[in-house]
């Protein structure tokens, strides 16, 4: 039966009888049993449908086709029910179907292609895409190759693909070159690929609104265009913090289907003008100095990160310092609102009774300081004085260093684990004060 967009028929999955329904936005099969009566019901939003192809079709682990003429194949998003990132990964659901005429068959095919179109307006058409093959276990090509460039070409995305050649490669193509006709920009690499993209494209939309970014008085303009991740990096905090899991599959399928996370952005800046964006973690004391001794064991892979915090920790370093915040208000802003943390991690799964229990060192801004964090009356710069060990802050923080060393680290190591809480971090030599804005920008898968 057929009307609009809705079309319903007796199909058949392997040797079970099933009624299919397609009602626009919702594709649902029944099984029925010998006597015509419902059994399960598989229900797919028409907008989690990632393609539909005439005949027998697998996509991965490569592509085969068998082109019979009365089988249509529906591929979906399929959440996996597995251990503890439950619903949160996502594989390629894929299931084929039978029917009794080749016309019928057809009908089928155009009819849930025309609904994909009318339910999935924001998918992605064309792709921008950079490959580090560089970054953590220097797997990238081989990643986006097998795993995510078969789901594009499912979908029906052309995509323009960049190996880089070297850093920054992918900063300076965003923010110099052409980028009419993509909608949006796919990162496969790490935190410090995705931050160059960010880079690239948070530059690009300032040069085109005719804004400065080295001025702090200036409201930034939010960024229109998306950034996809697609984990191939060493830590991949970024993608961890907003997809909820390392998955590549996972993440192509939330490009694919054009969804979308709006990511806070901080602007570091210190006089002379921008010092760097960060949307993870920016590090004084140990982070920043886990970050720089990480550089040095690149060769060691995501191990370096392991090997150089345990270096550092057992280095036990401080640093004399001033640190100036901003307090904010802890019922707007709490990092234990339990809406960002999605790694379920023992620190953000605890109550709020203290505030800020990752530190107990006396040294540390927030569990020395938590009463005069919450009790300080807004809009007032409080000052702190002492040696730091870390400094961990939030959106608005001048530091003021008086004998710190290194260059300056902003970045997010170890990010699986830390998940998406914002930090404050490292004083470079020389640079007398660094403040931090933020800046809502929209990004991401
Ligand atoms: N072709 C290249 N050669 C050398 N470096 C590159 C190249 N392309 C990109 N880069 C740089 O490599 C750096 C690290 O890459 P990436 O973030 O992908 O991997 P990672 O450092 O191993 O992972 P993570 O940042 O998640 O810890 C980035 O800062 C990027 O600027």
């Amino acid at each position: 039966m057929e009307t609009g967009l809705q079309l319903e028929s007796t199909v058949w999955v392997g040797s079970k009888i099933y009624r299919a329904v397609l009602t626009g936005w919702q594709f649902n099969w029944t099984e029925l049993d010998k006597k015509n009566r419902d059994k399960k019901t598989i229900s797919v939003p028409v907008a989690e449908v990632v393609g539909v192809e005439e005949g027998r079709v697998e996509i991965l682990p490569q592509k085969l086709i068998d082109d019979t003429d009365k089988v249509f194949t529906v591929f979906y998003v399929k959440r996996s029910s597995t251990g503890s990132s439950y619903g949160l990964l996502w594989t390629l659901g894929r299931t084929q179907f039978s029917v009794p005429s080749r016309v019928l068959r057809d009908q089928w095919t155009k009819h849930l292609r025309a609904a994909l179109k009318t339910h999935s307006p924001v998918r992605p058409n064309r792709l921008l895409v950079f490959i580090n093959p560089y970054g953590g276990k220097k797997k990238g090509r081989k990643i986006y190759h097998s795993l995510v460039a078969p789901l594009f070409e499912l979908a029906g995305i052309s995509c323009h693909v960049i190996v880089t050649e070297r850093a920054n490669q992918a900063r300076d193509h965003l923010l110099k070159k052409d980028l009419t006709g993509f909608d949006g920009v796919v990162c496969v690499g790490g935190d410090g690929m995705f931050s160059e993209i960010l880079h690239g494209l948070i530059g690009r939309t300032q040069q085109e609104a005719g804004l400065c970014e080295n001025d702090l008085t200036v409201t930034l303009q939010p960024c229109q265009r998306h950034i996809g991740i697609i984990p191939a990096g060493s830590t991949d905090c970024v993608c961890y913090a907003t997809v909820g899991v390392i998955d590549p599959v996972t993440s192509a399928l939330h490009i694919i289907i054009g969804d979308s996370q709006p990511l806070d952005v901080c602007s570091v800046h210190q006089a002379s003008g921008l010092v760097r964006y960060s949307v993870s973690l920016l590090g004084y004391g140990f982070y920043g100095d886990v970050l720089a001794e990480s550089e040095k064991h690149r060769w060691m892979g995501p191990l370096r990160y392991d090997y150089s915090g345990t270096m550092v920790y057992l280095s036990n370093r401080s640093y004399a310092g001033i640190v100036q915040y901003l307090p904010a208000d802890p019922l707007l802003s709490s990092p234990r609102d339990r809406t960002r943390c999605l790694s379920g991690c023992s620190v953000c799964s605890r109550s709020t009774e203290r505030l800020f229990p990752h530190s107990s060192d006396a040294g540390s801004l927030y569990s020395s300081h938590y009463n005069q964090f919450s009790s300080d009356s807004e809009g007032e710069w409080v000052t702190v004085e002492g040696r730091f060990r870390c400094v961990v802050s939030h959106l608005h923080v001048q530091l003021v260093s008086q004998e710190s060393s290194g260059p300056l680290s902003l970045g997010s190591p170890g990010g699986r684990h830390w998940g998406p809480h914002p930090g404050v971090g490292h004083s470079p030599s020389g640079i007398p004060q660094v403040s931090l804005q933020a800046h809502k920008h929209r990004g991401s898968v």
